[in-house]
């Protein structure tokens, strides 16, 4: 890796983002740190839930990196993670892009990642800036489930409104998924080039490579979160912020915030 990341890996904390986001609270951040978890015991998922993971079977890890911006000038970040967890896994897999395409990988606004609808991947940025002289660090959390989580579906219950899918169903039966350590390093090495070309010419220059992933386009969906009602509308791709187009009657409305389903039309 070029750049000065420092890597830690620890066999059980809390939360691996919560453990970054003290640091940067307390002003210790100085390079980017990586830091990989074989169990969490209070991990964190988006808008207050829980992450669930099942140790060696998922892999949990965060990224803390700095950018010389406001945060208000990240939008786009976690659907840029989302490309860059493509790329990584392509890499440790040795799967080409367009294959694990055909196999039904897919991303889901914000923070998603999808096999074929199933819940395989989620992202959790949190983090911010002290001062406007400092830079703003992004605490990037990912939970990526490795082998097939029957098991955490099960203690999900019914709190589950979705499927779980798993990276040991894109590799033929008769290949070992590679271990947690080459996978995460993998991911390291593409966020490193995605985050660099992000802080060089933001989401716009994503765009339309999201939008061959988006597992949404073109489908009724509904958007809820913020309290208010929901909105329902046609997802029609993401703006050059990266927000959720929404078609609703012809009218365009940008979405840049909320939990997108899809809707079961009757
Ligand atoms: O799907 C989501 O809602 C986001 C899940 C993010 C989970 C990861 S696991 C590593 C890091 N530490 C946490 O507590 N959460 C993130």
């Amino acid at each position: 890796m070029s750049w000065n990341c420092i890597l830690e890996r620890v066999p059980k904390t809390q939360s691996t983002n919560d453990d970054l986001l003290v640091r940067w609270r307390a002003g210790q951040l100085i390079d980017p740190v990586a830091r990989i978890a074989h169990e969490q015991t209070a991990g964190k998922g988006r808008a207050g839930r829980v992450w669930l993971a099942q140790p060696n079977d998922t892999l949990c890890f965060s990224l803390a990196y700095p950018f010389p911006c406001r945060p208000n000038e990240l939008s786009g970040l976690s659907l840029v993670v989302g490309l860059a967890l493509i790329t990584g896994i392509s890499t440790a897999l040795n799967i080409p892009e367009n294959v694990l395409y055909s196999q039904g990988l897919r991303l889901k606004w914000p923070n998603d990642l999808l096999l074929n609808n199933a819940k395989l991947g989620g992202i959790l940025i949190e983090g911010g800036q002290t001062t406007l002289s400092d830079p703003s660090w992004m605490i990037i959390g990912v939970g990526l489930n490795l082998r097939c989580a029957d098991h955490i579906a099960q203690r999900l219950g019914s709190q589950s409104s979705f499927e779980l899918g798993a990276l040991d169903q894109l590799i033929p039966a008769k290949n070992a998924l590679p271990d947690m350590e080459f996978i995460w390093l993998q991911l390291l090495a593409s966020f490193e080039k995605y985050l660099t070309e992000f802080k060089q010419f933001g989401f716009s220059h994503f765009q339309k490579t999201w939008a061959q992933w988006d597992a949404f386009d073109g489908q009724a969906v509904r958007i809820s979160g913020g309290g208010a009602e929901p909105l329902l509308g046609i997802s029609t791709g993401v703006d050059p912020s990266g927000a959720l187009l929404l078609n609703q009657n012809n009218t365009i409305i940008p979405i840049h915030a909320g939990d997108v389903s899809l809707r079961v039309q009757s």
